[in-house]
């Protein structure tokens, strides 16, 4: 194999069909076939595989690792990933709660953003809010670009009161902390909190102690006068006029973003069934297409 040096930028940067990268793909493949908690899967598509290969930067046993984590977390989660259906929080995404832009940052990030404020706590549970995660961070995770240069997300927390404390539990808090850190094949580039309230504080404290210091580092909270901060980060013609920028609104990125998801429902109901499979792409989900070849 190569070079632990050349390894992980190198091969990042190849195509899916580089034969560069089967020796990788098979030998994750055969450690996962031996993995005990891994047993009751029959097969891995190379699709599957090089998405934690590359989440992993090629580093076959941290992918494996990554893989066992998954299927671990989803097996301990039912409640948010066992219906991934995009139109079972429709109500949720009409609130204009939740967006991909459009743009990826200047270094090709996945740029979310979530609006905590528009999130009803008495309509909506926490794992429903969780689940509209989980259905994007599915999607994104299928683009080669995503996989390579990960995602960042902005969580706009005007809005927080005690009733989405009250959500947070400690159970809920060690499920938001594994995905950030090692059960999700996506590497989390950036956090960053704006608008958040004092008593965000403790909910926060519930989060922390679980990640690695290298995503802590990563999230940045911002407070009430964030416009300077997020535009260090941020190239404004990407970001809505909301947060500072010169992109489209909010409201429309959020609208583009939940056609999007209705649109993947399928696919969606097919990670959801079989997520070691490889993903068809309907003709509705073409626009995934160009980001994955
Ligand atoms: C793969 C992946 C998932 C699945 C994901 C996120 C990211 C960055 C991912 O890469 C971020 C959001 C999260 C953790 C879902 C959070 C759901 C809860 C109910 C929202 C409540 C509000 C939080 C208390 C706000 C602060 C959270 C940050 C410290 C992450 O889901």
């Amino acid at each position: 194999s190569l070079p632990a040096e050349s390894r992980p930028q190198a091969l990042n940067e190849l195509p899916d069909d580089s034969e560069l990268l089967d020796p990788y793909v098979s030998s994750l493949r055969r450690r996962a076939l031996q993995t005990r908690e891994l047993s009751a899967v029959r097969s891995f598509s190379d699709g599957f595989l090089l998405k934690f290969l590359r989440a992993r930067d090629f580093d076959v046993e941290l992918s494996l690792k990554l893989l066992v984590n998954y299927q671990q977390w989803r097996k301990e989660s039912p409640e948010i990933s066992g219906c991934l259906s995009p139109s079972s929080v429709l109500g949720l995404l009409n609130t204009t709660y939740h967006a991909v832009l459009p743009q990826r940052d200047h270094t090709g990030s996945r740029v979310l953003i979530y609006r905590i404020g528009q999130w009803n706590p008495k309509d909506w549970s926490a794992f429903q809010v969780f689940r509209v995660s989980l259905m994007t961070s599915e999607i994104i995770s299928t683009e080669i670009e995503t996989q390579r240069r990960g995602v960042k997300a902005i969580f706009d927390l005007q809005g927080w009161t005690l009733g989405h404390a009250l959500q947070i539990n400690p159970s809920l808090a060690r499920k938001i902390s594994s995905v950030l850190s090692d059960s999700f094949p996506t590497k989390v580039r950036g956090i960053h909190l704006v608008n958040e309230p004092m008593f965000f504080r403790p909910v926060f404290a519930m989060i922390r102690p679980f990640l690695p210091d290298k995503i802590k580092q990563r999230i940045h909270m911002h407070g009430a006068d964030f416009h300077k901060a997020l535009s260090k980060f941020f190239s404004p013609t990407i970001l809505p006029p909301e947060y500072g920028g010169e992109g489209p609104g909010i409201e429309e990125a959020c609208q583009d973003w939940t056609n999007q998801l209705l649109q993947s429902e399928t696919l969606l109901q097919q990670i959801a069934s079989h997520p070691t499979a490889d993903i068809a792409i309907t003709p509705d989900e073409s626009y995934l297409r160009g980001n994955r070849d």
